[in-house]
């Protein structure tokens, strides 16, 4: 595990949101997969010990789903029967080979597998008084997973890496399926009437694909295969920017579809990712970030029962691992006030939101992880949030490791409202015409 092989990086690979590898948003690790820099993880003063911690980790790394399958298979048919040109580039990509299949649909690849048990190495060190041999014995350490293949994959691949880290063969792994908690989208009736079954839902994504911003990447990219502009249309634009994603995340590979787009083309394809995941999955509806309520709550159940249990001298739990989607994260996220923008990102605010913070490069690559980090200390238990293993501090509140009371305090309407009944129910006679 020294040395990573340092691949040909696409110029554009910072761009690729929640298609992007975990190292953009940590780039030492290139270097080091196992790197770990403690003082960054440190307890908040040196008179804290670690109780618990909760992990919110997506799968690692995957093939794409069948529905961009098809796109790519495409995009691939079009440029291979219709390019012409004398672009070296233009003959790699004519000689490519077509190998995704529709039934890879969204599994786990091996450089997935490798997210998660380097994730699980990183964390075991960071945190070893939670992240033990003995705790794992003991059953200290709950697994839970998303019932979805590739987040089943990578919770096997966590165990696993904890496995090699400590070089133990003997251990018999346990996981729990729990949907409610980990796919709560799917459960929230609301949300899937309002939001996933809704086409007007994420009508901002829809126009962005006809927006002038749009129009002009597929111009460049169709004059630069020669093809007919009418041709191309925006979801072959999008699937060479997947295609170029794709190529790189599962083979470390600069494929010659990268030079199909440019950094401008690359900004605009990013800002329509990211028009999906806010409307569908942050701030654009509420009920996005409401959904996560069942998840939000039993990560507080369980911070709470942890420092109960500490403080009467039985250790129960040291650490909860739970592994899901980009649509468990960024919910989440949201509810917590993460990301937030002070205008929205609509199909016309493209260049007014060049800043934005709700930016899912940055935020949910493969086996982006959310680390709540409870400790006691002498003054109180004092909470710790890491995401992608960088200490975050809380939306409005100026310490890095605030007392666990404050944050409950920050929280309270959500922690003592936002019930999931009441969030999202939808009375029979509402279920044909949702509001959002
Ligand atoms: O565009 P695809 O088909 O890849 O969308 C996926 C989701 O991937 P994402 O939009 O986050 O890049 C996938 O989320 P993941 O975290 O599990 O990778 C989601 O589970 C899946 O349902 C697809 O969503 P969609 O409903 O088909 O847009």
């Amino acid at each position: 595990f020294s040395k990573l092989a340092r691949p040909t990086v696409p110029a554009i690979a910072h761009h690729f949101g929640t298609k992007g590898r975990y190292e953009e948003v940590n780039p030492h690790l290139l270097d080091h997969i196992l790197f770990v820099n403690k003082s960054l993880v440190a307890p908040p003063s040196s008179d804290c010990r670690a109780i618990h911690m909760v992990s919110v980790i997506r799968h690692g790394t995957r093939y794409p789903t069948t529905k961009n399958v098809k796109k790519i298979a495409r995009l691939f048919d079009l440029v291979s029967s219709h390019a012409s040109g004398s672009a070296s580039w233009l003959n790699d990509i004519k000689t490519w080979k077509m190998w995704y299949t529709e039934d890879m649909d969204g599994r786990l690849v091996e450089k997935g597998r490798d997210d998660h048990r380097h994730l699980a190495m990183r964390l075991a060190q960071s945190f070893p008084t939670l992240i033990s041999e003995d705790h794992l014995r003991a059953n200290r350490i709950e697994f839970i997973t998303s019932s979805k293949h590739r987040c089943v994959d990578s919770v096997k691949a966590f165990q696993e890496g904890l496995h090699r880290f400590w070089d133990v063969e003997d251990m018999d792994y346990k996981h729990y399926v729990d949907d409610s908690l980990m796919r709560f989208f799917d459960h929230c009736e609301r949300f899937v009437e309002s939001v996933e079954k809704n086409k007007t839902a994420l009508k901002e994504v829809e126009r962005f694909k006809s927006s002038a911003e749009m129009d002009a990447v597929r111009r460049k990219i169709s004059s630069r295969l020669q093809i007919p502009y009418s041709q191309f249309t925006p979801d072959m634009a999008e699937a060479a920017f997947f295609l170029c994603s794709y190529e790189f995340a599962i083979k470390s590979e600069n494929s010659p579809w990268c030079d199909l787009l440019d950094e401008s083309d690359a900004q605009v394809l990013e800002y329509k990712n990211d028009l999906k995941q806010y409307w569908k999955r942050g701030y654009g509806h509420d009920i996005n970030r409401k959904s996560s309520c069942p998840l939000f709550h039993d990560i507080f159940k369980r911070l709470d029962k942890a420092a109960d249990h500490y403080r009467s001298g039985e250790v129960k739990k040291t650490a909860t691992i739970q592994v899901g989607h980009g649509e468990t994260l960024l919910p989440l996220l949201s509810l917590m006030s993460f990301y937030k923008d002070k205008k929205p990102l609509t199909a016309e605010n493209f260049s007014l939101q060049h800043s934005r913070t709700f930016r899912t490069s940055q935020i949910i690559p493969y086996a982006a992880n959310l680390v709540f980090v409870l400790y006691e200390c002498s003054d109180g238990l004092r909470l710790q949030l890491f995401l992608n293993e960088k200490l975050m501090t809380f939306p409005n509140m100026n310490h890095s490791a605030p007392l666990y009371e404050t944050v409950r305090k920050h929280y309270s309407k959500l922690l003592s409202g936002c019930e999931f009944n009441k969030e999202c129910n939808v009375p029979q006679s509402n279920l044909r015409n949702t509001e959002l």
